[in-house]
């Protein structure tokens, strides 16, 4: 028999990694193909590569994105952060957005370049670990919730198509207290008004209503968060949760949902109970966390920015819809 132990899961080293969604203002962002000589060669990633000893995760994104496309990081924010086995070695990847830059890209090392949309990736094959990636690019910057019971059925109707004409693809319908038979006619109401938009429509808790009138998926109560042992209904729709705290967090991440909207972060109307998190606090839960993030709680359009400086992938409001 060997003496020699067999390395602990903790024990294999992990190769940090930072990979660029070079996002450009029509939607398009950038994929290259890795070079012949390396692992996975001809697979399309973004671009990016291993940390330097004694690097800076920033520093490394600034020294790639120089070496590999001759471009300057202006903008970047962090986004995801993801840990993936390959046979070669386990890495993890820390996914930024680069949302400006000066230079024009070009291909420095003779990789092939091509900009690509969220909705209709036209390469292949993509590097194993960035799928669930480009799941998420596909999800929109803002998340309303609806609050029919504080300004009524016809308002929240009316308020909703507005907000779809002026952009809005991803909608919860959260009506905690709406008779059954009422609640089925609204959210088939918005399921109606939002096809045109192709936006999606989850609905809050209820997966049974959710299947009967076909919506886009289902949004997760904490509670229920922390009961279900497997996401729902696997492979059919969209499913996020809600989530205030970094255990539940990781229940989200455990279950392998599509998305987490993180909250109060501000105070709020919704949760006079729960004390906000403020940003610093958002930022550092979320922090090398593998699902994006909605912000929530207290927020309106104009705090985009600051939630995605602060890691958040877009933003969550019941009130701040229009
Ligand atoms: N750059 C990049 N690497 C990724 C992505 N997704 C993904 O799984 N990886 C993995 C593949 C590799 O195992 C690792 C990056 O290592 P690499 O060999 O490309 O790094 P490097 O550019 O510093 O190259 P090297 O000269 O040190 O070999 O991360 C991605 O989107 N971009």
């Amino acid at each position: 028999m060997s003496d020699v132990a067999a390395p602990s899961a903790a024990s294999i080293p992990i190769v940090e990694v930072v990979a660029a969604v070079i996002l450009r203002p029509d939607g398009q962002f950038l994929l290259t193909q890795r070079p012949s000589g390396k692992v996975y060669a001809g697979y399309w990633e973004f671009p990016g590569g291993k940390v330097e000893p004694d690097e800076s995760l920033l520093r490394a994104l600034e020294r790639e994105l120089w070496e590999e496309l001759g471009i300057h990081v202006v903008h970047v924010q962090p986004w995801i952060t993801r840990i993936f086995t390959y046979t070669h070695a386990t890495v993890r990847l820390h996914f930024f957005r680069v949302v400006e830059w000066e230079g024009e890209v070009l291909p420095r090392e003779e990789q092939g370049l091509s900009w690509q949309w969220p909705h209709q990736v036209a390469v292949a094959p993509v590097l194993p670990a960035n799928g669930p990636i480009l799941q998420s690019l596909l999800l929109p910057p803002v998340y309303a919730i609806t609050h029919a019971a504080e300004i009524g059925v016809e308002a929240a109707l009316q308020q909703i198509e507005r907000a779809l004409r002026s952009g809005l693809r991803l909608l919860q319908i959260r009506e905690k207290h709406m008779p059954p038979d009422v609640l089925h006619n609204f959210a088939e109401k918005i399921l109606e008004l939002a096809r045109p938009y192709q936006a999606k429509v989850l609905i809050n808790g209820d997966l049974e209503l959710a299947r009967k009138i076909g919506a886009d998926g289902v949004h997760l109560t904490s509670a229920q968060l922390m009961t279900l042992s497997s996401r729902p209904d696997p492979g059919h729709g969209l499913c996020g949760a809600s989530c205030h705290n970094a255990e539940e967090l990781f229940a989200a991440e455990q279950l392998g949902l599509d998305f987490a909207v993180l909250g109060p972060v501000q105070p709020t109307l919704s949760h006079p109970d729960l004390s906000p998190l403020g940003w610093r606090r958002f930022a550092a839960l979320i922090r090398d966390y593998p699902l994006p993030v909605y912000a929530l709680g207290g927020l309106h359009r104009e705090d985009l920015p600051i939630a995605q400086e602060m890691g958040a992938h877009g933003i969550a409001m019941i009130r701040g819809i229009e």
